[in-house]
């Protein structure tokens, strides 16, 4: 019997999880670890995708309908005999033989998860159903990459995994949170009814190279703001808060959750928590010093503070982050200069 929850006994299972397949458990030959990886073109899932593929007893699969990301993001690897791209939608099922599944797929940023608000639904209702019957067909562990939206504008200061939120389940980002909240539930539901070994994320702000430079989310739009000298948009009031996590450090946790013993939820984030005005400030201090910053008009709903408690990351992942804003800033910028062909100035 599963016992593996992480806050109690009504997350335990009674069923016995599906038969793996039995190559995960061949004592005749080491067998590679078949990682299918959903949104892989995107920005998490590339660098994700990095990761599992250096080690050399894992293949991995990625399937993307690549709205928000880019086979570009995956280059190095198209045509590596461990490697497999399919331009796939998660809204349709997806018969594969995998060990492992690290479910993203789904737009993140809010400019682009707004765009299509029912397509944001299906990919997180439907999608995730898609890949629970799939984990529940060939006995694959599978891993959801929640958000720290389901916490919604948080009335609790950190957010522990326990808060349940403060969500407008009628607004223009209930599409996302609210569809990631039901995606949690479908992942308990098969964990409970099916015995579905399950692992979920609950991510906080990530930021670091490929992300999309008109992206939308506040990182990229500083950067690449500061890098073409225009203001720096800070939608008011500039008070609110968020904290960032560099996305090598993010991608370390998720592999450390899906390796661990435990559901979760658990908060995968960086605790150090900034305003939007110091936020420009610093990358105004770090890319350029001559920027202006602007204040402008806020969308509907923003959450006023967002900071995640990583006790349960610290002790049952062994886990926390490791790079600071001032060094992961830096990181970015390089990427950014690149694709944007905008040289430092000596
Ligand atoms: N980056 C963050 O700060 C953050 C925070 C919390 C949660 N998350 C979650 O992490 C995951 C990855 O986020 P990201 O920042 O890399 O975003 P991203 O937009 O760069 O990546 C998402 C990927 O999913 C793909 N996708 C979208 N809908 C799909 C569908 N229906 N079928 C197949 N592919 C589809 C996109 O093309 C893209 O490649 C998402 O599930 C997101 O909700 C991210
Ligand atoms: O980490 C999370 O859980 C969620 O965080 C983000 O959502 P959000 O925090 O709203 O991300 P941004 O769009 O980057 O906005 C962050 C803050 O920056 C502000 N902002 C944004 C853009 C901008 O140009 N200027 C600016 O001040 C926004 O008002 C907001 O207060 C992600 O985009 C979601 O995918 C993710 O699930």
């Amino acid at each position: 019997m599963a016992k593996n929850s992480a806050n109690g006994d009504h997350q335990t299972t009674t069923k016995p999880p599906p038969t793996p397949s039995p190559l995960r458990f061949s004592k005749f030959f080491q067998p590679n670890m078949r990682i299918l990886v959903t949104g892989g073109a995107g920005f998490i899932g590339s660098h994700l995708v990095d990761k599992l593929m250096e080690n050399e007893k894992n293949e991995v699969i990625v399937v993307d309908n690549f709205f928000t990301g880019s086979k570009d993001n995956l280059k190095r690897w198209i045509g590596h005999p461990r490697f497999e791209l399919k331009r796939h939608d998660v809204t349709e099922p997806l018969l594969v033989e995998v060990d492992q599944i690290y479910h993203l797929a789904c737009p993140a940023s809010p400019i682009f998860y707004k765009y299509n608000p029912v397509k944001t639904i299906k990919t997180n209702v439907i999608g995730t159903l898609n890949m629970l019957g799939l984990a529940k067909r060939v006995g694959a562990r599978i891993l959801l990459t929640s958000t720290s939206e389901v916490y919604g504008d948080p009335l609790v200061h950190p957010q522990t995994e326990e808060y349940w939120g403060n969500v407008n389940p009628i607004g223009v980002r209930s599409c996302y949170d609210e569809g990631k909240r039901v995606a949690e539930t479908l992942m308990f539901d098969y964990h409970r009814q099916h015995g579905i070994e399950i692992r979920i994320a609950r991510i906080f702000n990530t930021y670091g190279p490929r992300m999309n430079i008109d992206d939308g989310r506040v990182v990229s739009n500083f950067i690449a703001q500061a890098l073409r000298d225009e203001p720096l948009t800070v939608q008011a009031p500039g008070t609110q808060t968020r904290s960032f996590c560099y996305v090598s450090d993010m991608v370390n946790g998720l592999i450390r959750l899906m390796e661990g013993e435990n559901t979760g939820p658990i908060n995968i984030g960086n605790p150090g928590e900034f305003t939007m005005i110091e936020l420009a400030e610093l990358v105004k201090e770090l890319i350029n010093p001559k920027v202006e910053i602007k204040s402008v008009e806020n969308t509907p709903d923003d959450p006023r503070q967002r900071k995640p408690d990583i006790t349960k990351a610290k002790e049952l992942l062994g886990w926390e982050p490791k790079v600071k804003l001032r060094d992961g800033l830096p990181l970015m910028e390089e990427d950014f200069r690149l694709r944007l062909g905008v040289s430092k100035k000596i």
